[in-house]
């Protein structure tokens, strides 16, 4: 029953209470984003209730510290003192306890701690009344007011107004209190990579800050400094020669020659020369003496590229530089010495070719002294839009276009491929679609169809017709945050619902909008949806 005339002053419970809850309904309807919703229902209070102080306080699970989220006639400073361990003072206790807390006279309750700083002196007589703000899990904050002794008010009235409130608002608090511990998540998430980051040092080449690459990065950065022969592994265009020029530069013999040879790309009768040189008239053709890369390669590095498909021959002289460090060239008489680092890269399975007698096992040793395998682009898709703005960047230095964005739909497109062909795929991939751009934005028809169908994206439509449209939401909302870079106030606005609504639709597909905040870079935040 809502009629009990108990306040002095005031005609009837409900008159004012009534609009209020009213007012609080409609204001967490409207308001878009959750952390602006609090302050403007203290001050719904203050306006119906007369309320001059009033706060909200939300529970941090991880540091089990209790915040101020926002209050009403605080100055910024007592709402910064505001922080509660559990159990600390009433605000702790009622967190604690779950159960609320009324104090008539704060002047003359020990439990009070005012760390807002209350002028107790002025204010005897004052009240305080704390409620817990309940969610599925437990209490996730309070709900208080303080009233002056000259008020017209009844505490346990206050109090009952305060729960309704309290139960109305929970929802918002929780997912404010959800929304704060995954920022704080993030911010540490932050420190610790730019932490690595700073020590582990990304070469300036390379494009990747994820976890994987970090992993190569620091393989590189131990191996760089040593004088061991490296093996670069993976599969073709995931960037090996980048890595073996990384290592190069990273190494004392930076400002020395760095040679490249492709064992795949010459004829077996020419690759010994190639490699070692040849003296005038030692073959037919030999007209003049020649060095081979490794004398070009002196006190520098030589990167052997395609090192399964060095012919047997070859191997054996190849073994001889690796263990003697020497060599002769072609038709020569003289030994020659080799100060060369040998970094050597393959995409073969060379455990499978020593089976079959196509790579020699001692020389697999030899060079196998300190393994580097690069991941397939698959396993690092948190670098492609970094990549893919690279080469926007790249062709647009080559070709003097002035391509600005990646639409967040071919951006999409980009994260969804499998990229058998890996960067070197995904570099092809942006260059055709800048000469393909009309409006300096690279949209998703400008890109290659294998992208955009079902099976490269895994996007086929199967099953009932509720799961199809649960597929399809799932999808859309998805995609919004994906345009706005997880923001979840502008998401909820660009589909047409409220940020509660799409919270429980977050929930109910488990997508973590937090994923969709480092997807992309500030340069393409804006989104085809709008
Ligand atoms: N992390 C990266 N950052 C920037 N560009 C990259 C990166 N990785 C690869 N690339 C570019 O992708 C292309 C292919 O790379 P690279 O030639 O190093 O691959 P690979 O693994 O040596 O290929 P293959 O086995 O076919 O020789 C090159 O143009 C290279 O500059």
């Amino acid at each position: 029953m809502l009629a009990c005339c108990v306040r002095r002053g005031r005609d009837c419970y409900g008159e004012s209470e009534l609009p209020l809850l009213f007012g609080i309904s409609s204001l967490l309807n409207q308001t878009k984003d959750i952390k602006d919703v609090m302050y403007p229902i203290l001050e719904l209070m203050s306006q119906y209730i007369n309320t001059r102080r009033s706060m909200i306080t939300i529970l941090n699970r991880k540091s089990s510290k209790i915040f101020i989220e926002d209050a009403y006639g605080l100055t910024p400073q007592a709402k910064a003192r505001g922080v509660y361990s559990l159990g600390e003072g009433i605000t702790g206790m009622v967190v604690k306890t779950g159960c609320s807390i009324v104090i008539p006279d704060i002047s003359k309750d020990s439990r009070f701690l005012n760390k807002t700083g209350f002028d107790l002196l002025r204010n005897q007589g004052a009240s305080f009344v704390c409620v817990p703000i309940q969610a599925d899990d437990g209490t996730i904050g309070t709900i208080s007011i303080f009233r002056f002794k000259t008020d017209n008010f009844s505490v346990s009235q206050d109090q009952k107004t305060l729960s309704i409130i309290g139960s109305l608002i929970a929802q918002s608090v929780k997912m404010r209190q959800e929304q704060i511990e995954e920022l704080e998540k993030l911010k540490r998430e932050n420190e610790k990579l730019s932490e690595a980051l700073r020590g582990i040092n990304k070469p300036a080449n390379i494009i990747g800050n994820s976890g994987k690459m970090q992993e190569v990065y620091q393989l590189l950065h131990t191996v760089a400094p040593t004088n061991a022969t490296v093996l670069i592994r993976g599969e073709s265009g995931v960037g090996k020669e980048l890595i073996a020029e990384a290592i190069h530069n990273a190494s004392s013999r930076a400002g020395m020659p760095f040679i490249k040879v492709n064992c795949s790309a010459l004829p077996e009768n020419l690759i010994e020369s190639e490699l070692f040189g040849h003296e005038k008239g030692s073959f037919t053709g030999a007209e003049g003496l020649r060095k081979g890369r490794f004398e070009l390669a002196e006190k520098g590095t030589i990167f052997l590229d395609e090192i399964g498909d060095l012919p047997l021959s070859t191997q054996v002289k190849l073994l001889r530089v690796l263990q003697q460090r020497e060599f002769d060239r072609v038709g020569g008489t003289k030994t020659l010495k080799a100060d060369v680092r040998v970094i050597a890269a393959t995409n073969r399975n060379l455990e499978e070719l020593i089976k079959e007698n196509k790579f020699r096992e001692d020389l697999f040793y030899r060079i196998n002294v300190f393994p580097i395998y690069v991941p397939p682009l698959r396993e690092r898709r948190n670098d492609i839009p970094a990549l893919a703005d690279h080469f926007v960047a790249k062709f647009n230095r080559i070709n003097g276009s002035r391509i600005k964005r990646i639409s967040s739909c071919a951006i999409d497109l980009l994260m969804l491929y499998k990229w058998p062909g890996n960067i070197r795929e995904l570099e092809n991939c942006i260059e055709r679609a800048c000469i393909l751009s009309t409006d300096e934005v690279i949209r998703s028809v400008n890109l290659p169809p294998t992208l955009q169908t079902a099976e490269s994206s895994h996007t086929e439509r199967k099953g009932t017709l509720e799961k199809v449209l649960e597929g399809v939401e799932k999808q859309m909302i998805i995609d919004t945050l994906t345009g706005t870079k997880g923001n979840m106030a502008k998401a909820a606005e660009i589909m047409g619902i409220t940020e509660r609504i799409l919270g429980l639709r977050i929930r109910k597909y488990e997508i973590n909008p937090r994923l969709y905040k480092s997807l992309r870079s500030n340069k393409i935040q804006e989104n085809e949806y709008y």
